[in-house]
């Protein structure tokens, strides 16, 4: 499907001339048109109560794609009620599971016609590349809905040998109207793992998305629409996170909250949902992940999942391999491959084939990072590539690495969220676990050796909610994702999701006669 725009390829030739020259040339026309800008509450698109708008951009220029309704507490009242009347009035918790399962089955074929629509989309808001947004985004969307489809028809409590002459089971129910707060960095993907099971479990939800990027989600919980969905079952609204966002986190009405971004932001919305009604809330936060490449590992094979594990989605992950752990015997050797791989790094249009890195989101992230960088050269890190923005216009800044880095450096400590690899050096695995784990969040780990031994020791010692093996960033549906210590609380994807939309409840009948328990 690549291949059937016609624009897509039509910049022809080489790719390396936009490794040096991304300004000079126009970006390239998005084959997508926007329609969807209004609240959707109640399976109607509407203006915000207030009439007011705020501009989304295009991060490849800064440029305005689109105004967008301003969501503020009238709008989130206004959506929390449709989704209460939905959840306690309307047909969707009731009708049978396998129902329900046929609707959301039904919304991942639409998605999948849709797909290259939706993919463009996604890169126009959000400046990742169309052929990750195309390959990866938008197909592990439609896989995640089908997976959770899946499970709606096997949700079920159990029975229970309680002691005495009660007959014990446990029904587990939907847990109400579900608040949802999401990130810009994968619009598409998170609203999967925040929407799918929620919905499969018979839940409503109210979703609000991140300020930079509204446009993806409204298209798509259209198609859901379309795809049957009761109105007043999923309500997306846009806006910003102190206004329509805290409305959404401390809302009485709201039973359950699924929060995703910044650590700072989770501390915030976890006090609001407790000094309103204690709705449980799980976080999805930050990290600074470690990629620890041992001495025995296949250093070009490390070197080149090291460099996708920190540069993947323009380092714009939570779970970034951001701490570059080298053992000494093979770091000279990995310095030297990781800055000649950076610098083969094609930065670009991100609609342009073979383009691997596009902008950062926004001039505040852009801003962020250019200061990391410039802490990372004052505080005596060597500077092994990059370091400056990337042409003139937008938000691109060309892949950095850093060698030499000290863990007391704030670029080993802070969550930079960009394109800049942070390369330490350990001698022995002891050392490297102790300061792996020497940091307050607990996301993600990579491990790189072929010895067993040395595997199995750093999967048990590593404190993180994910330790990939010789592998980096396996986002599988099935597969549990979340944080230790401050990257968050609970887990989304595979079986584990379904806890935090589910009410367990405990029903004890008299018996009369034991006699057959
Ligand atoms: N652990 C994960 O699964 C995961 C996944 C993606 C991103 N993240 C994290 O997200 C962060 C980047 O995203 P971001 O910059 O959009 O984070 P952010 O915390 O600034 O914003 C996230 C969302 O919270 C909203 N928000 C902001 N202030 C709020 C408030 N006072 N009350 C309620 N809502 C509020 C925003 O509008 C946005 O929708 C990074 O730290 C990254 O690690 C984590």
């Amino acid at each position: 499907s690549l291949l059937s725009f016609g624009w897509y390829c039509s910049w022809g030739k080489g790719i390396s001339r936009f490794s040096t020259a991304v300004a000079s040339e126009e970006p390239i026309v998005p084959p997508v048109q926007i329609q969807d800008t209004q609240l959707l509450i109640n399976g109607q698109f509407v203006d915000a109560a207030s009439g007011k708008t705020f501009p989304t951009l295009d991060p490849r220029t800064g440029e305005v794609i689109a105004h967008v309704a301003e969501s503020d507490v009238e709008d989130v009242n206004l959506a929390v009620s449709a989704a209460r009347k939905a959840f306690d009035e309307g047909p969707w918790p009731k009708m049978t599971a396998y129902k329900r399962s046929q609707i959301i089955l039904r919304f991942a074929d639409l998605v999948e016609k849709h797909s290259d629509e939706l993919a463009a989309l996604e890169t126009w808001n959000n400046g990742k590349t169309y052929e990750q947004a195309a390959n990866v985004d938008v197909p592990m969307l439609i896989r995640i809905f089908r997976y959770y489809a899946g499970w709606a028809d096997k949700i079920h409590g159990l029975t229970v040998p309680a002691d005495g002459l009660h007959h014990v089971q446990t029904l587990h129910e939907p847990i109400g109207v579900a608040g949802q707060i999401v990130p810009w960095n994968f619009p598409l993907l998170i609203y999967a793992w925040k929407v799918a099971p929620a919905l499969a479990c018979g839940n409503t939800v109210v979703l609000k998305t991140a300020e930079q990027t509204p446009l993806s989600a409204l298209y798509v919980s259209k198609l859901f629409h379309e795809a049957g969905l009761p109105p007043g079952v999923l309500n997306v609204i846009s806006g910003f996170g102190p206004t329509s966002g805290a409305a959404l986190a401390s809302h009485m009405d709201v039973d359950k909250l699924a929060f995703t971004g910044s650590t700072e932001t989770g501390k915030i919305v976890l006090q609001l949902a407790a000094k309103s009604n204690l709705k449980p809330v799980t976080l999805e936060l930050g990290g600074k992940s470690p990629f620890i490449v041992c001495e025995d590992a296949d250093v070009d094979k490390a070197v080149e999942l090291a460099h996708s594990a920190l540069f993947f989605n323009q380092g714009q992950c939570c779970c970034a391999g951001s701490r570059t752990f080298v053992h000494e015997r093979v770091y000279d050797e990995f310095v030297e491959k990781a800055k000649a791989r950076a610098l083969k790094r094609v930065v670009g249009d991100p609609f342009k084939k073979g383009v691997e890195q596009g902008p950062q989101i926004d001039s505040g992230q852009f801003k962020k990072i250019l200061k990391y960088i410039r802490s990372g050269i004052e505080s005596g890190a060597t500077l092994e590539s990059g370091g400056e923005r990337f042409g003139s216009k937008g938000y691109y800044i060309q892949p950095t690495v850093f060698s030499n880095v000290q863990d007391n450096m704030l670029i080993a400590k802070d969550e930079i969220f960009g394109p800049v690899q942070s390369i330490l050096k350990f001698k022995d695995l002891d050392e490297v676990i102790q300061r792996a784990n020497m940091t307050r969040y607990g996301l993600a780990a990579g491990v790189f050796t072929q010895n067993l031994d040395t595997a199995n020791t750093m999967m048990r010692a590593l404190r993180a909610g994910t330790v990939w093996i010789n592998c980096f960033d396996v986002f599988d549906a099935a597969i549990p994702f979340g944080g230790y210590k401050m990257s968050g609380q609970g887990r989304v994807r595979g079986i584990y999701s379904l806890s935090s939309y589910l009410q367990v409840k405990a029903v004890v009948t008299a018996l009369k006669n034991p006699a057959w328990l």
